[in-house]
Parts: C-alpha cells; structure tokens; sequence
C-alpha cells in the first residue's frame, strides 16, 4: 500500500466517525433532521454527478424520480399494507424500467435537446402524480408507516440517520469505485464525444444508460426514504423545481465530482435554512427571497468557479498538504491474450473502388489501394483530397456509398467504427481527441476496454464493489507498456491535458496501441510537431514495424513520409493519381504536376 492510499483510507476513516458519532453526541434534533436531508439530497446529487458531471448528460428531471421510489412505497404501504423493506425493491424495478424506457428514447438527443426532454418527462410525471385519484392528487398519501430496523423504530430521527447515511456512504464507495476502474473510464469518455469512445470500442450507447439508470436508482431510494421520513407524499418535492435544484446542488458542490455532491448538498441546505430566517427578518416581509440569492450564486459560480466547490477545497489542501507524487509504474511482462499477427508481406486491409458522396460532392472516388502485414503506408494529397475520408470509411466512422474493404480476410465494408476496433483496427485523430482531466495513464488504459474478458454486466457490477482489481491492474500495465513502447512513461501520471501538442499525438498512438491492434491508422501524427518530435516519432514508427505492426498513415510532411514509409498512396479531387515506393513518387509525373509541382 502506497503513501496516498494510507493517506486516502485515513481520511475515509475519519469520516467514517464523523458520520458515526455526530447523532451520539448531545447534537440537537433540529441538526439531525437537517444531516437527515442533506443526505436524501446527496443521494440524488451523486447519481447527478455520475449523469451530467461526469457523463455530460443534463438532467433537470430527476426529482420525478425520487417520486417514482416515495409514491411506489407510499401507495403499496398504505393501500396495500405490504412491508416498507419490500416496496424498496419495486420502487427500484419501477424507476430502473421507467428510466430504461425514457432512456432509450431520450438519450439518442444530442445538444440541448436532452435537457429539454428531461424537462419535458420531469413535468409530465409531476402531473401525473398531481392528477392520479389513487394517488391522491395533490393532496398526497398520508399515513404512510415509519421503518422499523433489527427492533429499532426509525420513526425517531437519530435512528433514521443511521439508515440514511449508511445508504449515502455506501453510494458514495460505490460510484467511486465505479469511476476508478475499466467501467468508469469509459463513461468518462462519454464526454468527449462518441468518436473517439467508440473507436476505442466503447459501447457508448450501453454505458449512457448505465448511468441514467444508475443515477434513477439512487434517486428512487431517496423518495424512498424520504416517503417514510416524512410519512406523507404529495407531488411538490417532485417538481421541476426540485429538479432544478437538484443541479444546483451538483454545481455548487462539483459537478464532477463524487464528493462535490455530498458538499453541495450540506451547502445549499444549511444555506437555504439560514436565508429562510435572515432574509424575511432583514427585509420585513416572508417569501421565497433565498431563490434569488441562490440564482445571483448560480450566475456567480457559473462565471468564476464552474467546477465547483470541491475542486476548490481540494487545491486548497494540496496547496497545505503537497500531494505524494505518484511512482511511475514499471509495467511486468504482459499477462493478457495477444491477436495472432499475420505474417509479414501477407495482405491486410484491402480498399477496393471505395467511394463516398456528400450530397452533389463526390469526396473519394472509385480509391482502391491495401496494405500488407509489417509496412507502413502513407496516404498523401493535397488539401481536400480525400485522405480524411478515406481513413473514415476505412474505420467505419462513414459508411461508404460504394466499393468495399477488407481486413483480414474478413469484409469490413458497412460496420460501424467500434465493430471495426474490435477486428484489430485503431487508430489516432487528426484534431488529438484525449480526455484532458485524466492522467496519461488512464487515457491509455481507455484503449485497453475491449482487452476484458468479463462481460458488460458482470464488469459494472464487479468494478462497483472493486471485485476487479487484477483485471484492473492487467490493464494499468499494458497501458504502462504501451506508454513506455512510445518514450512516455515518465509521464504517466501527467493529466494529459497538460502535456504539448507532440507528446499528446504520441499519446494517442500509445492508446491506440493499448487496443493490441494489427493496423494502426494515424491521421497527421506529425502535424505541429517540433523537428525532433518528429524524428523521436518516425523512430518510434518504424520501432513499430519492425515488431511487426503495420501502419497507415495521412501526413503533409512530405520529408516525414518519404524517409519512413514503404509504400504511398497519393489522392488529388477524391481519386488515386499515383501510388509506389517513396522514389517512385517523387518522380512520378502525375504527383510532381498536382502535389509537389510547388516544391522544385
Ligand atoms: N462530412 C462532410 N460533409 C460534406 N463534405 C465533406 C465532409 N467531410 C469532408 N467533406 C469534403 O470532402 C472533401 C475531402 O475532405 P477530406 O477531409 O477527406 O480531405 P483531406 O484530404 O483529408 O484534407 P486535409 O488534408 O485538409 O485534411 C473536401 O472537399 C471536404 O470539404
């Protein structure tokens, strides 16, 4: 165990006792009752930070969850007399297929269409609640019965404390053992787009239910325990309102960050009960005078802290307590199953007549070339030729409007880019498409997702209680491989957003590796490199081939591909003009008249 591990589980332990011993000391009801809702809050504010923080998915509609959990239990404890510790499971198989289903249709929105949905199924169930008779309107359910735990009765508050917080803690292990592993890198991936995710063989469409299932779930047990609370529902803390306030609560404590919520949650209420009573007594009349202020806040925090105040605190106390520098990992020889290479000079991916049309623009045209097991190919062009294009329809990232590729043997034409990356294809992005906030380390690791061998399932529920820390560590050492293969290890625990513009493109090829590919496809590994960047890259490249990868690359750099490549391919206006070894093109009349005319 190292520094910051004993460091972290003292912390966790102080906590811990914080937590136990705060009810047992003489603490007056009124502070119990307020550490009571802090936690109902934190429940929701933790799935919020797993659905929009980290997932980039804004909700403003989860309070219509937490009424799915509080009116299940409230309806069937009263109506039907069945046990509180029985309608917590329905509630939860009630909100998990309710999110399931609005999830599916909800999710596929992009851009600001999806919090408008989320507003729009927020209202809708408030209404529901509001109309429903057996409900009872917007009066409510009262009469619903205090839990009862081991003998004790949880109508008392200080006893109820211990239920809530316990459920509050135990969330809170678990999403962050969620983020900290296989699972929770891919979800952190969600934000930087589709694209990359996938590439790297994410299911993004699968983990973006995840969490808005996951963040449902927590939700419901909050109504849950805030039905049996309160003892009596009505549709008013399930509103719009609520919801809204909700990523209030997120946002001012740190909305990408798991402790944030806890925080913002003991912010906002313990600030909301304070202004209730200072701002009518200053201002001579009552009202809700505290939305105001917490919207001027908002505006504030917007401007000056987005993320937050946890990140806040937590510079704070690096800045008192300066962080251990983590070790950097000296990966072991490599435990996880490797693909089979072909043999070297064996056809590998053939493009045959590979066409593709924009509306009226044809953008490639008819292009037919392949690449052979253990060479590096260079695809060349002026500006607009269509090398980009090329790449994309060999990726699946476009489908192709004619012609067909084949890889491996296998046809690949039509699959879409995370059914290509499972057959051995990977590959790095013209515009570098990292994960800033995460360490190099982790963004290398993200190229390692398809190396598990659990199912998705199996994987989720395992990485949450942290059942998976072999396969976790298997994977931390091909990406400590894969760094120290390109000359980066020294930086693994670097954000990678921190690192230039050369070590990013670098990074992107270690992470492409990590997927243990037969082709690698890099789009402008060169581009704004310094001159030694690129010669340390070129040796880095043709390291590469002599392990047996094989390489297609676009590149401007005209010295960089003729002094590296075994092969070049050279499209002008989405057709091939020319194709041979680097000598043959520079005297090939063709590519001398359209691409180095200019350079005598
Ligand atoms: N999604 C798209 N929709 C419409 N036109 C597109 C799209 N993508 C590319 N094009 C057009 O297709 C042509 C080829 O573009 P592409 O990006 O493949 O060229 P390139 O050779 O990679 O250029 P560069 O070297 O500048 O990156 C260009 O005219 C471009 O404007």
């Amino acid at each position: 165990m190292n520094i910051m591990q004993s460091q972290k589980k003292i912390l966790s332990l102080i906590l811990l006792l914080a937590v136990v011993v705060f009810p047992l000391l003489p603490t007056p009801q009124f502070w119990i009752i307020q550490a009571n809702y802090i936690g109902l809050y934190a429940l929701v504010a933790i799935g919020l930070v797993l659905l929009t923080g980290i997932g980039g998915m804004t909700s403003f509609g989860q309070a219509a969850f937490v009424g799915i959990g509080a009116y299940t239990t409230s309806y069937l404890t009263t109506a039907c007399a069945v046990s509180p510790w029985l309608t917590l499971p329905i509630g939860l198989l009630i909100t998990g297929m309710s999110a399931y289903v609005l999830g599916r249709i909800t999710l596929r929105m992009s851009g600001h269409y999806l919090p408008l949905a989320t507003i729009a199924w927020g209202i809708s169930l408030y209404f529901l609640f509001g109309k429903v008779e057996w409900l009872g309107k917007y009066d409510g359910i009262a009469g619903i019965p205090a839990l009862q735990l081991f003998g004790f009765d949880l109508a008392q508050e200080r006893h109820l404390y211990f239920l809530i917080w316990a459920i509050v803690l135990g969330a809170t292990w678990l999403a962050l053992n969620l983020l900290d592993s296989r699972a929770g890198r891919a979800i952190r991936a969600l934000k930087g787009g589709r694209t990359m995710a996938e590439a790297m063989g994410v299911d993004t469409g699968r983990y973006k239910i995840l969490i808005f299932v996951l963040a449902a779930l927590l939700a419901s047990v909050s109504g849950w325990l805030f039905a049996h609370m309160q003892r009596t529902v009505n549709p008013s803390p399930f509103s719009l309102a609520m919801g809204i306030e909700y990523l209030f609560i997120v946002v001012v404590g740190g909305i990408a960050h798991v402790w944030g919520a806890l925080l913002g949650a003991g912010v906002l209420k313990l600030l909301a009960d304070q202004l209730q009573v200072l701002l009518p007594a200053l201002l001579g009349s009552g009202g809700n005078y505290e939305s105001i202020v917490f919207g001027v806040i908002l505006i504030l925090l917007l401007k000056y802290a987005r993320g937050g105040l946890w990140p806040w605190i937590c510079a704070l106390a690096a800045r008192l307590v300066p962080p251990v520098k983590k070790p950097v990992l000296q990966p072991a020889a490599s435990t996880i199953a490797r693909r089979e290479v072909p043999a070297k000079g064996s056809p590998l991916l053939q493009v045959e007549q590979i066409s593709k049309r924009f509306g009226g623009l044809v953008a490639v045209n008819d292009v037919s070339f392949g690449v052979k097991a253990g060479e590096i190919v260079g695809l060349i062009g002026p500006n607009g030729a269509g090398k980009s294009t090329t790449f994309n329809l060999v990726t699946g990232l476009l489908h192709a409007s004619g012609g067909s590729v084949t890889f491996n043997t296998e046809n690949i034409t039509g699959l879409h880019s995370r059914a290509i990356a499972t057959r051995g294809i990977a590959r790095t992005f013209q515009h570098v498409k990292l994960l800033p906030s995460m360490s190099a380390l982790e963004n290398v690791a993200l190229g390692a997702h398809l190396r598990s061998e659990q199912g998705f399932v199996r994987n989720t529920v395992n990485a949450m209680l942290h059942l998976e820390r072999k396969e976790e560590q298997e994977l931390l050492n091909e990406a400590a491989r894969a760094l120290t293969r390109v000359g980066l290890q020294h930086l693994m625990h670097e954000q990678a957003g921190n690192l230039a513009l050369g070590q990013q493109r670098i990074l992107e090829i270690a992470r492409a590796l990590c997927c243990d590919p037969l082709l690698l496809l890099l789009d402008e590994p060169a581009a704004g490199l310094r001159h030694l960047e690129k010669q340390a890259l070129s040796k880095v490249l043709q390291e590469l081939r002599e392990s047996g990868m094989s390489i297609l690359l676009v590149e401007h750099d005209m010295e960089f591909v003729m002094q590296l490549t075994d092969h070049i391919v050279v499209m002008e206006f989405g057709a091939k003009i020319a194709e041979g070894t680097p000598e043959q093109i520079q005297q090939h009349p063709a590519v001398i008249e359209a691409y180095l005319g200019g350079i005598e």
